[in-house]
């Protein structure tokens, strides 16, 4: 199986069923107002599928309708739910998935899913039978519940994202832009290994209907035009072409000295990204002098 070929993997989890949970009970029993949520601490829910949009080689986004128009996730912002489903050999797998909609999109929610095969089992998780396999999902309760974010809990943020970790990011970033009364700044670094790779940036002359994405893929770049005093974003690649002008390689301390607020109480630098970045995320932020306080692993 090949990993630029998503068709060919027929990744697609048509009816993924998603359980939530991340999320615990006390906080449904006392938020009147995420009680319309959709969500149940103790139970898997399922969640029909109704839409899905190839966003790059390998990522795709899934809309998934709530029981009525006017029906809400109620995810606090910052967690994620549990997808469980079955791979393509028929083995359970299970992930967690950021939405990238916030409770402010009635009716639906969106997960960007990124598939990749397995380099042990040479696998897509999520495979369905022509993209109508069923997936059915679970939720772990209260694992997911350490970051919740706060207007306000922090004066700026730094995030330091590594492909599909950036949508903890995404989300954390549109709850405070969107929010005219939250003044936080946020800083994201955002690396990938090639350019197709980025997710959420808006381009141009792609083979992917991007007009079909909506403003959910446009985000990053019209997030930083229009809101240049709150929100930045700096493009890492491993492996750019000509002419690129962001950065190259891997995220340096350099650069995260350079776009990121510096160590501060009132600041938080928040990372998500495959293993081996987070650990050497956390060691060039330890260097630079960035106490565990003031960083949250997703
Ligand atoms: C809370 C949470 C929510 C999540 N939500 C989602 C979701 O909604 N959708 C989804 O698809 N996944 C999600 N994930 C999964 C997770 O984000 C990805 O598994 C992870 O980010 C890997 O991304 P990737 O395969 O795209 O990285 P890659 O594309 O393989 O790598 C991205 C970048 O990481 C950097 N990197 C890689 N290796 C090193 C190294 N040795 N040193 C320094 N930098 C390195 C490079 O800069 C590289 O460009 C979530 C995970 C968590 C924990």
């Amino acid at each position: 199986m090949d990993l630029t070929g998503i068709p060919e993997m027929q990744m697609v989890a048509i009816g993924v069923a998603v359980a939530v949970v991340a999320v615990t009970a006390a906080y449904f029993l006392s938020s009147k107002k995420r009680s319309k949520g959709c969500l149940d601490p103790e139970n898997f829910k399922e969640f029909r599928l109704v839409k899905r949009v190839q966003l790059s080689h390998n990522v795709a986004k899934f809309t998934f309708a709530l029981p009525n128009p006017t029906s809400v996730l109620g995810l606090p912002i910052g967690q994620h739910i549990s997808c469980r489903g079955k791979d393509s050999q028929g083995e359970e797998v299970m992930k967690p998935y950021t939405p990238t909609t916030l409770d402010s999109d009635v009716g639906r929610f969106e997960l960007v899913i990124k598939a990749y095969v397995s380099a042990r089992k040479n696998v897509t998780p999520f495979s369905g039978d022509e993209g109508r396999g069923l997936s059915s999902c679970k939720g772990t309760q209260g694992e997911f519940g350490r970051f919740r974010y706060q207007p306000g809990q922090a004066r700026a943020f730094g995030m330091i994202a590594g492909g599909s970790g950036i949508t903890p990011m995404f989300q954390v970033a549109r709850a405070i832009l969107e929010n005219p009364k939250d003044k936080t700044k946020v800083h994201l670094i955002y690396a990938n290994v090639t350019y197709e790779d980025i997710l959420l940036k808006h381009q141009k002359n792609k083979i992917t209907p991007w007009h079909e994405v909506g403003r959910v893929l446009e985000e990053l770049d019209s997030m930083a035009k229009s809101y240049p005093d709150r929100f930045s974003v700096y493009y890492v690649l491993n492996q750019p072409l000509e002419g690129w002008k962001g950065g190259v390689g891997f995220v340096s301390k350099e650069m995260i000295k350079e776009h990121c607020p510096p160590p501060a109480s009132d600041i938080q630098i928040l990372r998500c990204g495959p293993p081996p970045m987070n650990k050497a995320m956390a060691a060039h932020l330890e260097e630079l002098g960035y106490t565990p306080e003031m960083q949250f692993q997703f």
